[in-house]
């Protein structure tokens, strides 16, 4: 590889850099994972092996090349994304809309079925797994990355620590039996700090936080505001509807992949907060590193 090749990103597990396929001229990214890691970059190839069943562009997963492995040091071959949802909210200052995060959830449902379909847990659901491919050119086009920590379920056991804090799914805190839908936990944690621009708590109890994250989330009338005085249309009330079934504490009871794609959120198409919304009102609550709770809770939250 190019000494000088431009880094794209980072992470706990590798450098994934720009390069240019010499026998195609494609853009490709290259992700590094050094030889102490070699145990996760075989994990990672593992799984990505098993998603090349997939067609990647059909089921919102990164394409997955090649790989090869020099001395224990691996290097992974992707399609070359853009720019992940954690980076475009640091960089534009603004909170995204409605209609905006319902691309993001219907892209990552659809994600979130293809590894149900094959017993698959992603194990690490978070705005910087998500990406768009252009988001600029192609703002509905957004893929899943970073298998490096994934499981098939029959892997997982009781007690099996898995995603970060935030979108840390109850049963994996509790230690009870794990299954796919900590994957949607996951999403929902993340789909609401979209919304309500904040990390949904920022305690060092565990517990704590996803009681709050529970409770926030289902006030019986799903009144998840960003200003008490925002009137709630019906878009953000069929949001508040189908995250609070994603944000089923019992996982048997919490919503799959494939019936959220119904759920009316997900086919709506007239976005009446995105009009009405102040956007520079909510810029200080646009800080994502900065919780406010007084975004989180309405009045009437128990
Ligand atoms: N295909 C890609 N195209 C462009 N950039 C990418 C691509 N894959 C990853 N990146 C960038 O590199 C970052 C790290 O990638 P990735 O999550 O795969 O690494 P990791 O070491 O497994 O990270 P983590 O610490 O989350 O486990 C991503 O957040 C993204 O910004």
């Amino acid at each position: 590889m190019d000494e000088r090749a431009k880094l794209l990103g980072r992470g706990a597990f590798g450098y994934v850099y720009l390069c240019t396929r010499s026998d195609t001229e494609e853009m490709v990214a290259v992700k590094t994972i050094l030889e102490e890691d070699t145990e996760f970059a075989e994990d990672e190839v593992r799984n990505l092996k098993k998603l090349q069943q997939f067609d990647p562009d059909q089921n919102c997963l990164v394409r997955f090349n090649r790989y090869q492995e020099i001395q224990k040091n691996y290097l992974l071959e992707f399609e070359k994304l853009d720019m992940n949802v954690q980076d475009f909210l640091e960089q534009s200052s603004r909170p995204l809309h409605l209609s905006e995060i319902q691309v993001i959830t219907q892209q990552m449902l659809v994600a979130l079925k293809a590894l149900k379909s094959i017993q698959m847990v992603h194990g690490d659901i978070k705005l910087d797994n998500i990406m768009w491919r252009n988001q600029q050119l192609e703002p509905r086009n957004i893929k899943l990355i970073d298998f490096g920590v994934a499981q098939d379920v029959c892997e997982l056991r009781c007690g099996d620590i898995l995603q970060l804090l935030p979108q840390r799914a109850p049963e994996v805190l509790l230690g009870l039996p794990l299954s796919e839908a900590v994957d949607m936990w996951a999403l929902g944690s993340v789909i609401a700090s979209l919304y309500i621009n904040n990390e949904l708590y920022s305690s060092t109890c565990e517990l704590d936080g996803t009681w709050k994250l529970k409770t926030e989330c289902s006030c019986p009338t799903g009144n998840i505001s960003t200003s008490s005085t925002t009137t709630r249309h019906e878009d953000t009330q069929a949001f508040v509807s189908l995250l609070k079934q994603i944000l089923e504490v019992d996982p048997r009871k919490r919503i799959s992949p494939s019936e959220a794609l119904l759920h009316p959120f997900l086919t709506l198409t007239n976005f009446p907060s995105d009009l009405t919304e102040d956007l520079s009102d909510n810029k200080a609550a646009a800080s994502i590193k900065k919780p406010s709770s007084k975004h989180l809770l309405s009045a009437d939250t128990p």
